[in-house]
């Protein structure tokens, strides 16, 4: 990350375990204050349902647009933690995340051990609304078409593409 990043984050404590740091590109984000083993539930988010219809009459021209997940029969908004987990490009992200749609949860896993300090991310598929910032390399804006290009160099990663908002 460069420095002109670096020195920007501002954090607070959420309890023991996440801290918010705001990054001067992508806003609020989730970082870990203790060690997560791969495979840890993270967090657990409720969800608020908003049907099809509702969401293309009012939804989708509010902020709820930058938070919703694709739901059946509508959109989701994340309660709690859920809203405020960062992306990264498909394969960089450190939580995989798992729709229960009759329980309206969703539940949010380490795809792999997370050290103190280190933003908790999931991705939001290849096609995002945003200029793209990753953690990886300087930290700084990625040129989406490398993005695509990484992200499809193994197609067989493709079954993962139900990640997505
Ligand atoms: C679900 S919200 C995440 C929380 C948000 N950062 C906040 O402060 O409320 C999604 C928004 O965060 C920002 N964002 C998330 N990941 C990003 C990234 N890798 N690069 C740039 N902006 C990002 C974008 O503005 C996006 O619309």
């Amino acid at each position: 990350m460069n420095q002109e990043i670096k020195q920007s984050y501002e954090g607070y404590d959420l309890d023991s375990s996440f801290e918010i740091r705001i990054h001067p590109a992508k806003g609020r984000g989730v970082h870990a204050k203790r060690k997560f083993l791969k495979g840890e539930v993270v967090s657990i988010s409720p969800i608020l349902f908003f049907p099809n219809d509702e969401y293309e009459t009012h939804g989708k021209y509010t902020q709820l647009d930058d938070y919703t997940y694709k739901w059946p029969g509508g959109f989701a908004l994340a309660l709690g933690l859920g809203s405020l987990f960062n992306h990264e490009p498909f394969g960089r992200q450190n939580l995989g995340f798992t729709r229960y749609i009759e329980k309206s949860l969703i539940k949010y896993t380490t795809l792999r051990d997370i050290n103190i300090g280190e933003e908790m991310t999931i991705s939001y598929g290849d096609n995002v609304w945003f200029d793209e910032y990753s953690n990886e390399g300087d930290g700084n804006k990625i040129e989406k078409s490398k993005i695509y290009a990484e992200n499809h160099k193994n197609e067989e990663d493709s079954f993962f593409s139900n990640f997505q908002f």
